[in-house]
């Protein structure tokens, strides 16, 4: 029997396929499987129009056999089967692809043809030293049969088969040190590798199981019988075929999905939600997607990855595709099938992202909408979902210099003052009086603690709400966006800026207290220049609050930079020299003030400094600033006292 040669750039191509082409020596399983599907569907394909194929749906298979003892893995189908010819111009030609040759030929929505490149098979040379495919195309008397041991070339000889379609025979390589080919033998590494990548292959993947049984008790049982065991082999269904996400939702029980996402991505709580989206204008896909009840231990961690696991016409392509996820919405679990996507050869990789970014804005849209109608209908389970994942969310509206927060900005909750429960920023500005100027807001560790905050009872007296942020991300999320959208007092389109209570003014004096306030700055002048003085660059000012009650003394920040954010980032690797610009703040009509006005009229600097110390530490401590010198502070509080 002649031995026929690759040809020559083949040989080299061969090569190259067999080393470099996939980084995963396993896919070959995938591959060689998807084969076998792609020739039952072709056979399926005939018998819907020629009933002289006999063949139902449900007599298609495909079949794994594993032989240790000879070292084989059989992979067998029951498809169409390959002429003499096709095994030549199909195995003999690299990158010749039959298959898709006939998806050219036969545009049809039944068929869900996998292979395209001509390259797949060749990957069987990763693992196997020789390859022998046995072959009866369907309506032929011949059998033939094909091998090689790679690279340099193939014999073809006559072969019996009984019937249509082809047998498979990978000669499994010798375990090396670095790889371990013997896991290609091994019943539960197969099972873990067909589950992985073809657990939605359409027709069933099946393979003899080991199993054992207790033998049958004798009658009668002797006295000091011991129950006996056997093993016993067991053809079994290795896929699950349907993939779950194509059927309708109303088909699938919330149980199935719940279990579905158990079992997929590794939790042991029902997801929160329960996400179908399919083709959407001219991203074509079906997904389904899951946000989980909790949050997974890394997320918050760089180790987390993001990612949806991707599917082209079932067969996995890739376990994490993080681009079809944005980052805020980084904790959605789930799956993607899309026949549309520009694989490239090895199918680890997508050519060019345009489906991909279609498929990902699609999801985005879909993903914002779901999370939308769970605040709307199940406000509870939203906060539980807040509290796992809000973080995320704000933190979206906040980067990429808020580029998103127009998209996010409605899914957020702060904590109300007033209303003690979370509120959306729309429930916020509804409930706002018509003379309220801004969205007032405290930033700090605490809600109960910024609920005392001086400026923020002052706020809340005049009726007013006030949203107490407490996380890091807080502040810049609102100062990104720094408008949301009210209608005006005719009902036009406006904005409602935010205001930090302890920054700039709060615009809650009427002109007469303005001017009130401006004349008590001139006329204290000398008294504030004093204290500033005395606090040696502390502070930018000190001048007449209009933001305390009954309080003397607190501080506030002039300018975009609030204390809250100068103490978020001192946390932050190179930003620890980033400061506020402090102003602080006198209540005139606190008799504090009188004490200080009479030091200064006497021309007692001493008292002035020490005074000035202890209301600038004071003002720091409500700020839940560290004090400068705590021990100092201390010493001048028991001074006082004595
Ligand atoms: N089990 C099989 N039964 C019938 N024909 C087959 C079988 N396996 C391979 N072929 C034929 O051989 C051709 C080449 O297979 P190969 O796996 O190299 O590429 P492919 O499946 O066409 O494309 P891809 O590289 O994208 O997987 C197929 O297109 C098909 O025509």
């Amino acid at each position: 029997m002649a031995k026929k040669e690759f040809q020559a750039e083949s040989k080299k191509l061969m090569d190259m396929m067999i080393n470099s082409i996939y980084t995963n020596k396993e896919i070959f399983l995938r591959e060689l499987i998807s084969n076998a599907s792609d020739a039952i569907d072709k056979l399926y394909y005939k018998s819907l129009t020629d009933p002289s194929v006999g063949m139902n749906k449900g007599d298609f298979r495909i079949l794994l056999t594993r032989d240790k003892d000879s070292r084989t893995l059989t992979i067998s189908d029951n498809g169409i089967g390959m002429t003499k010819e096709e095994l030549e111009q199909n195995l003999g030609t690299i990158a010749h692809s039959g298959s898709l040759d006939f998806k050219k030929d036969n545009k049809d929505e039944n068929i869900d043809i996998i292979g395209q490149f001509g390259v797949g098979f060749y990957s069987a040379f990763m693992v196997a030293d020789k390859v022998t495919v046995i072959s009866k195309a369907y309506g032929s008397d011949e059998t033939w049969q094909w091998e090689s041991s790679g690279a340099d070339g193939y014999e073809l000889e006559p072969a019996q088969k009984e019937t249509a379609g082809t047998d498979i025979i990978l000669h499994i390589k010798p375990d090396t040190e670095t790889d371990h080919y013997d896991n290609f033998l091994d019943e539960y590494g197969i099972v873990a590798i067909v589950k992985k990548y073809s657990d939605y292959v359409r027709y069933p993947i099946q393979m003899e199981r080991e199993k054992s049984r207790q033998k049958p008790e004798p009658d009668p049982k002797p006295e000091d019988y011991k129950p006996e065991w056997e093993t016993y082999t067991e053809l079994e269904t290795l896929n699950s075929m349907v993939p779950i996400w194509k059927k309708q939702k109303s088909e699938v029980t919330d149980e199935e999905y719940a279990s579905f996402y158990k079992d997929k991505f590794n939790d042991y709580a029902d997801p929160a939600r329960v996400i179908v989206s399919r083709t959407e204008g001219t991203a074509n896909y079906n997904a389904l997607l899951f946000v989980p009840s909790h949050r997974p231990y890394d997320f918050y961690t760089k180790d987390y990855e993001k990612g949806l696991a991707l599917y082209a016409s079932g067969v996995l392509i890739m376990e994490k595709c993080g681009d079809l996820l944005p980052d805020y919405f980084s904790f959605v679990k789930g799956i993607v099938d899309s026949q549309d996507l520009s694989l490239n050869i090895s199918r680890e990789m997508l050519q060019k992202d345009s489906q991909l970014k279609l498929i990902h804005n699609a999801l985005e849209k879909k993903i914002k909408n779901e999370l939308h109608a769970m605040l709307a209908n199940d406000r509870e389970k939203y906060e539980s979902f807040w509290k796992e994942f809000g973080r995320q969310l704000k933190f979206g509206a906040y980067s990429d210099y808020g580029m998103h927060a127009e998209l996010l900005r409605d899914l957020l909750l702060f904590w109300s003052a007033k209303e003690q429960k979370m509120v959306t920023l729309q429930e916020y500005v509804e409930k706002m009086p018509a003379e309220q100027k801004y969205i007032y807001f405290a930033a700090g560790d605490s809600t109960d603690r910024l609920a005392k905050l001086p400026a923020a009872e002052l706020v809340m007296d005049k009726g007013y709400d006030v949203l107490l942020l407490t996380e890091d991300v807080d502040e810049f999320c609102l100062q990104i966006m720094r408008t949301y959208p009210r209608k005006d007092a005719e009902g036009k389109d406006g904005t409602v800026e935010f205001k930090n209570v302890n920054s700039g003014d709060l615009g809650l004096e009427t002109e007469d207290e303005k001017k009130a306030a401006e004349e008590a700055n001139t006329a204290n002048k000398a008294l504030f220049d004093a204290m500033k003085d005395a606090l040696d660059g502390k502070v930018k000012e000190v001048k007449v609050s209009t933001r305390l009650k009954d309080h003397p003394v607190c501080l506030s920040a002039d300018g975009p930079l609030s204390i809250e954010m100068e103490k978020v980032l001192s946390k932050q690797p190179g930003s620890e020299g980033v400061k506020s610009d402090k102003v602080l703040e006198l209540n005139v009509n606190h008799p504090v003030f009188a004490v200080l006005k009479a030091a200064q009229e006497a021309g007692d600097t001493d008292k002035l400094k020490k005074y000035s110390a202890l209301l600038y530490a004071q003002a720091q401590l409500i700020e839940g600033l560290p004090v400068d010198d705590p021990a100092a502070y201390a010493e001048a509080v028991c001074s006082l006292m004595q």
